[in-house]
């Protein structure tokens, strides 16, 4: 169990910014931190694996206590029983990924572990292979494995699958899920991508300048309750076109374009880039198989 109560104060592009969260955790949760850019989605995690000190408040996992401010104690990132991955893969570029899964290990002896995560993330063939001839995804691969080598309880994910295209995120989205499944962990990820979240998380904290506003499980979040429909899908707009009174939006779900007519002043929020839920109860969806 992580329960920690975090207060920094930080310095945003509108002037200061007061972050103060506290939650806890239990042992196979895994959480998304959802909200806006600079909202302190990585200045949390950055506070969790020790590299930034919070000015108050504690973390305790399980029985330890990796800080605590009134009791000044601050225990440093290696002693911390977390796996790092953030968006660049970090790796040790003159080693192949091998010697990269094996320099994070506690004990040089200890192989075990590192043997089981290659063949888990299905590295053997690569083993040998430089850094620089993988591709992004294997690059993550070898990240996601290092990060585990350690016997992490608690694994940190910062939008670690934003760079890779959609097939590789998909691949990717499930090797995390093994591994979050076989090693019993606590996750916690940053993500802005709503069905990436209802497939991965059971729990969401949104964050709005420094405070979580709404917690819950990702349906909870992402489907409002009069939206409930036969279907839904999450999806990001493409374009919007305007007509005279409707508009029409160009909605990318998963690898399909879809497009939605609607009242112009309907979806007048509504813009291109944004994520949208598509929901219909007014006819049943046909369903016929991909041959
Ligand atoms: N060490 C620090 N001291 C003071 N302010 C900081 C520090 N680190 C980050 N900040 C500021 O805190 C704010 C939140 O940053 P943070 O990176 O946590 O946001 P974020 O939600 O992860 O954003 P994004 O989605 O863009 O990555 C930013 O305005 C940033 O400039």
């Amino acid at each position: 169990m992580i329960e920690c109560k975090l207060k920094k104060e930080l310095s945003a592009a509108e002037g200061k910014m007061i972050l103060n969260v506290d939650f806890r955790l239990n042992e196979g949760d895994f959480v998304v931190l959802y909200g806006n850019s600079g909202a302190g989605k990585t200045s949390i995690l950055r506070m969790l694996s020790g590299l930034l000190r919070p000015e108050d408040g504690y973390i305790n996992q399980d029985s330890n206590v990796w800080f605590n401010a009134e009791k000044k104690i601050d225990i440093p990132i290696q002693k911390r029983k977390i796996g790092l991955v953030f968006q660049d893969y970090a790796l040790f570029p003159n080693m192949n990924v091998e010697e990269n899964i094996y320099f994070s290990l506690p004990q040089k002896k200890d192989k075990k572990t590192a043997e089981e995560l290659i063949e888990l993330m299905e590295l053997g063939n690569l083993r040998k292979q430089k850094i620089q001839q993988l591709s992004g995804g294997q690059q993550q691969r070898v990240a996601l494995a290092r990060a585990l080598a350690r016997k992490p309880k608690l694994l940190l994910l910062d939008e670690p699958l934003s760079a890779l295209d959609h097939g590789m995120r998909t691949k990717l989205q499930e090797y995390i899920l093994k591994l979050h499944k076989t090693y019993n962990l606590t996750t916690i990820l940053v993500s802005h991508d709503p069905a990436e979240i209802i497939k991965m998380a059971n729990k969401v904290l949104v964050l709005e300048n420094g405070k979580f506003t709404k917690t819950g499980t990702p349906i909870s979040i992402f489907s409002e309750s009069k939206l409930s429909g036969k279907f839904q899908f999450t999806g990001e707009v493409l374009a919007k076109i305007d007509e005279e009174v409707v508009s029409i939006l160009h909605i990318l779900i998963g690898n399909n374009v879809i497009k939605s007519v609607s009242a112009k002043d309907e979806i007048a929020h509504i813009q291109k880039g944004d994520k949208v839920l598509v929901a219909s109860k007014a006819f049943n969806p046909i369903v016929t198989k991909i041959e």
